[in-house]
């Protein structure tokens, strides 16, 4: 039984702060999307102030989309100052396998950082699971498997989302496949980042971050489907998403397609 429109509820009470260190391509959408489902956002990267908001948020979001050596530095310094307050993070691993420097920027904040919940790609959540040749630039190449959801959440002792046509999110003991969502969504930059947004809203208020990343996932997934009947094309589809998570009601959920195994 997942509680979907209680959390909903909960993040809508509590107005959680959601730090995002969030790539210049979809800064603004995903500030508008944690908007939209009621929490708070701030995008700040600079090295002199992460750790200060990090360790003062609810979540932080670290997304690597556009990194360079100064965004690395603040990406280590917010990790580590949010994972020593006991504050969540969330990871996406934007671009992974696609460059050295993306593949081993995640891996280094896999080793130095207390990541919660994982979250990329078929083609990024591969390369990091070793199987390579599946990414071009930030795009995925391929669908993914609940196994390698499976493998990466034991090897790194997180949960791992793998977005796609179906997502994959396992913790190492259970297994979720969510099957909402449209292909129109491929169309928007940022679909992914801004899932991201909504999944690290969830784990501020479930501490059950794979139950917290399939609430985001379906929230998310429901609002997109409820936009595209009302959307001419992808630039209609972002609008109208934004306004669906706005006005999500407990009877949308009844659309939620989930199964959920272990
Ligand atoms: N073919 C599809 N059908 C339904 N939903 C999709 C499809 N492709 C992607 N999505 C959804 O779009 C969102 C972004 O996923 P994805 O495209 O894999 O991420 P990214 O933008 O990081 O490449 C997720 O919620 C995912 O479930
Ligand atoms: C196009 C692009 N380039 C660097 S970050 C970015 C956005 C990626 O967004 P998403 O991972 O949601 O497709
Ligand atoms: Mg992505």
């Amino acid at each position: 039984m997942i509680n979907y429109w209680d959390d909903l509820q909960a993040i809508r009470r509590k107005r959680p702060l959601v730090h995002h260190l969030m790539n210049y391509v979809v800064m603004n959408d995903a500030a508008n999307v944690t908007l939209a489902v009621g929490a708070s956002p701030i995008m700040a990267h600079a090295r002199e102030e992460v750790e200060e908001l990090a360790a003062k948020a609810d979540v932080l979001y670290i997304n690597i989309g556009t990194l360079d050596d100064r965004w690395v530095e603040s990406f280590i310094l917010a990790g580590k100052a949010a994972s020593r307050n006991n504050v969540p993070v969330l990871l996406d691993p934007v671009g992974a396998g696609a460059t050295r420097f993306r593949t081993e920027t995640v891996l280094r904040i896999l080793d130095e950082v207390e990541v919660g919940v994982l979250k990329g790609n078929g083609g990024e959540m591969m390369a990091l699971a070793g199987v390579a040749g599946m990414i071009k630039g930030v795009d995925s190449l391929g669908e993914a498997s609940p196994e390698i959801a499976e493998r990466l959440a034991r090897e790194y002792g997180v949960t791992a989302v793998i977005t796609g046509p179906r997502d994959y999110v396992s913790d190492g003991k259970r297994v979720a496949i969510v099957s909402n969502g449209t292909p129109m969504l491929q169309y928007i930059t940022g679909s992914g980042c801004m899932v991201g947004s909504v999944i690290a809203s969830f784990m501020a208020v479930n501490r059950d971050f794979l139950i917290a990343s399939v609430e985001g996932l379906v929230t998310f997934e429901i609002a997109a489907e409820k936009a595209e009947r009302k959307s001419s094309g992808p630039a209609s589809l972002k609008v109208n998403l934004i306004d669906e998570l706005y006005n999500m009601k407990p009877s949308d959920y009844e659309m939620a397609r989930v199964e959920l195994r272990g």
